[in-house]
Order: structure tokens, then sequence, then C-alpha cells
């Protein structure tokens, strides 16, 4: 019957995925950073961005805080506004879509990779760094072992220029005598690994910046550290871990 011949849109978005994620596993092991342009497409990109617009405009964005700073204002160490949405039932279509596209690719990139095991991450940080504010200091998103293993970054800045508008995202690869950087433009997937091969800083920008980020639990990792850490301060953003999307095999 023609109904098996079909392949749904399903099925052609998951055998990309699974292209992209063998694409981002070998940068990973090569680079340990992956750039992906043209992820969702000009029109889906658009509506992810109109969504962001509108949390905004909702006001429920707050300054990203930071722990145990010693420092008077946190300004000094990141300029950054944030709100987190769980990519399930309240937040806003569009950004459920990509974060279970993300979803999607890091559940093939975790059967690429020996030793690794995804299945959970934090819900999705929606941030905007407003214009000439400080960025964000150099930093590694997991220094001690919290159980994140891959930061992912979806950015949404259309008609960006870095050498003018400035917020580039700079990686300086450990050990490596050379350094990544990345223009946050709009509808580039970004993945790197969270832990202390990539310590970065994110530039002042001359315009709003705006991205979504997702972070990737390695389950052994995530599982020792919830042993280790019982009821200190979480030093990453969000204590609850969310399952990826069970985007399954034979969904219809
Ligand atoms: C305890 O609560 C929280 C809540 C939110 C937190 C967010 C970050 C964070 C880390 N890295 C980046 C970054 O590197 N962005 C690169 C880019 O935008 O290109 C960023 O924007 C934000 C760190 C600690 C947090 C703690
Ligand atoms: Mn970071």
């Amino acid at each position: 019957t023609t109904v098996d011949t079909k392949l749904t849109y399903l099925d052609i978005l998951k055998s990309r995925f699974s292209v992209i994620a063998e694409y981002v596993v070998k940068c990973l092991q090569t680079y340990g950073i992956c750039v992906i342009d043209g992820f969702l497409g000009e029109a889906t990109g658009t509506e992810i961005f109109k969504e962001v617009k509108q949390l905004q405009d909702l006001g429920v964005f707050r300054k990203g805080q930071l722990v145990h700073t010693a420092s008077a204002s946190s300004d000094a160490i990141r300029g950054d506004i944030i709100t987190w949405v769980d990519g399930r039932g309240q937040s806003s279509e569009n950004i459920q879509f990509l974060v279970s596209c993300m979803d999607a690719v890091v559940k093939n990139c975790s059967c690429l990779m020996e030793g690794y095991t995804i299945n959970e991450r934090t819900k999705a940080m929606v941030a905007c760094y407003p214009r000439n504010s400080t960025g964000y200091v150099r930093h590694i998103d997991n220094p001690n072992g919290d159980g994140r293993c891959i930061t992912c970054i979806y950015y949404l800045n259309q008609n960006w220029n870095g050498r003018q508008d400035g917020g580039l995202l700079r990686i300086f690869p450990e050990g490596k005598d050379r350094v990544a950087n990345v223009e946050p433009n709009f509808d580039r997937l970004l993945f790197f690994w969270s832990d202390r091969r990539n310590p970065h800083e994110v530039l002042p920008s001359t315009r709003d910046r705006y991205a979504i980020t997702v972070w990737y639990y390695e389950a052994e990792e995530r599982a020792r550290a919830l042993k280790q850490y019982r009821g200190e301060v979480s030093s990453h953003p969000k204590k609850e871990a969310v399952p990826l999307f069970n985007v399954s095999q034979n969904e219809e």
C-alpha cells in the first residue's frame, strides 16, 4: 500500500537529526565544539524569536543570578536577563518544538558516544544580553562535575555583525592554542562540552542579544553529583532534571 512507502514529515526530520548527530559527535570528539547553521530555517526561527519577545514583553525575564558571589553587583560578572521554560505544556509551541529538536539530535548523539548516556536535561534558559551590558566574564559552565555534559545554545539574532555588534561567544579550548569566536547568528545551533575543556566568555554587545540554552546531563555523572551534593546550593541553573522528549522510533 502507499502508506508504508510514504515518508512522514517526522520520519524525514528523524533521519535528518541522525545525520546531524553524526556530524555533531565527530566535531565534539575532535574540537569539543560544533556549530550547525540553518538548523530550523527562517520561518521557524522567526516564530521562535517572536515568542521570546512575547516572553520579554510579559516581563518574565529576571537578572541572571550568580551563586556564591562576593562581588557587590553581579552585573560586573554577567549582564544577561533570563527566564526558564520547560519546553512542555505552558511554554510557547515554537520554543517547545526547538527543544524537542535539540533533544532529538542529542538523543542520537548519546547513542553514538561510547561511555556517555544522555537522557536528561535542564529546562530551557531563554536569555537576553541587553545592548551595552557587560556580557559574561570568562567561566566554565560545569567546573565541578554537577552532571552537565553538553551545553546546547540556539541563537536568534538576525543580521548579526560581530565586528559592529560585538556579542561574540569566545571559547578557549583547554590545552589548545586556538580560540573559537562564535557569532550569535540567527538559526545557529552550538554544542560544546560543558566542563573544564571549554572556558568561555560572552563579549559585550551594542545590540540586544538573544539565545536559548539547554544543558544535557550525563547520567552517571549526574547520579554521582546528586549523591554527593545532596542539599547543597546548586551552583548551576536548575536542580530538577527534565527527561528528553521521547521521539519514539515508531511514533506515528
Ligand atoms: C543559579 O542560577 C543560575 C541561573 C542561570 C545561570 C546561567 C548561566 C550561564 C552560563 N553560561 C552562559 C553562556 O556562556 N552563554 C554563552 C552565549 O550566550 O553565547 C550564559 O549565558 C548563562 C550560569 C549560571 C546560572 C545560574
Ligand atoms: Mn557559559
